[in-house]
């Protein structure tokens, strides 16, 4: 069974009172940079990114969505969208990445992925440098970076979660799902120094099942690998969903009450109540730096 709005954690309840765009007066602080990784394709994972970054976004937050599946990328598709530049032009200097940017529902950002790159590490140090300078350029006010990735646990998808200040692993209850999940998990910890790992269970039927999944999962993580895994949610599988994709919408913007909905709202105030990162600036240089600071992915 699904908790009830009385049932959530304190801590949600607490989010839920302080949601809204940042109203402070100090300097703006930096933005979370969550990472959506999968080990197995197909699970959901740019669906959880692109409602997670649009729940996030209707909460007020200034969202930027990040289409890091160079190979595949889908996340345009799922939202609808038709880029005229991607990360590629801005690399080639054709363009800004202010130019990029989509506007998705609720005020979402979207920077569709770079084609014709097969990962961050084979950027050239002049590609390196340019990116570097266009996402400092980038005057836009972020509270929360949306990183999809692809698939697997090629280059691309380590570099982008280390960099990363959170990394959410998309998991459903499929023998194939978890043991690539946990792959991927032990890439990161054992190779790339990740030390924490949200897991998200989807499309499941009820909490229980989401539960044991990541009971499995923490057993086996605990006795073989050095990493703390922390159970960020559960998405049930909902058709309205499947329905909310065939249009090529979110489904926390299309069926905000379908029980998927409600459960990216719930992770969403979840993440809310996440600490930001206590870099000095503001913008996103930080994560780029660290980006590109990254050494080449080691294969397992
Ligand atoms: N909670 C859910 N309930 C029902 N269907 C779902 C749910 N989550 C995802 N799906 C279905 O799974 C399909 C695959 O999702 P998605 O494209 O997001 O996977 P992915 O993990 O990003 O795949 P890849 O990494 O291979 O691009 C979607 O088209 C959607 O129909």
């Amino acid at each position: 069974m699904w908790p009830s709005e009385s049932e959530r954690a304190p801590e949600d309840q607490a989010a839920g009172l302080r949601l809204g765009g940042y109203s402070g007066t100090g300097p703006r602080p930096p933005p979370k940079v969550i990472a959506v990784a999968s080990g197995k394709g197909g699970v959901g994972k740019t669906t959880v990114s692109v409602n997670l970054s649009t729940a996030i976004a209707q909460t007020g937050r200034k969202t930027l969505l990040l289409d890091g599946d160079m190979g595949l990328a889908n996340v345009d598709v799922l939202l609808g969208l038709t880029p005229a530049w991607n990360l590629s032009h801005v690399l080639e200097g054709r363009c800004s990445l202010e130019d990029t940017l989509l506007e998705g529902p609720a005020g979402l950002m979207v920077v569709p992925a770079a084609s014709g790159k097969k990962n961050m590490a084979e950027l050239t140090p002049a590609e390196n440098a340019g990116i570097v300078r266009a996402f400092s350029e980038l005057r836009r006010e972020i509270d929360v970076l949306i990183v999809d990735t692809a698939a697997g646990i090629a280059d691309s998808v380590t570099t982008l979660s280390a960099a990363s200040q959170e990394v959410v692993v998309v998991v459903t209850n499929d023998p194939a799902s978890i043991t690539d999940a946990y792959a991927l998990i032990k890439v990161l910890s054992r190779d790339h120094g990740v030390q924490r790992i949200q897991v998200l269970a989807n499309q499941v039927a009820n909490l229980g099942e989401a539960r044991e999944i990541y009971a499995g999962l923490e057993r086996v993580s605990e006795r073989f690998l050095d990493v703390t895994l922390a159970f960020v949610g559960a998405v049930p599988y909902d058709d309205w969903l499947k329905t909310a994709v065939r249009r090529q919408k979110p489904v926390v913007e299309l069926y905000p009450g379908s029980p998927s909905a409600l459960a990216f709202q719930a992770i969403a105030r979840r993440i809310e109540a996440w600490v930001p990162p206590t870099a000095a600036r503001g913008h996103l240089e930080f994560f780029v730096e660290r980006l590109l600071q990254q050494p080449q992915g080691v294969a397992a």
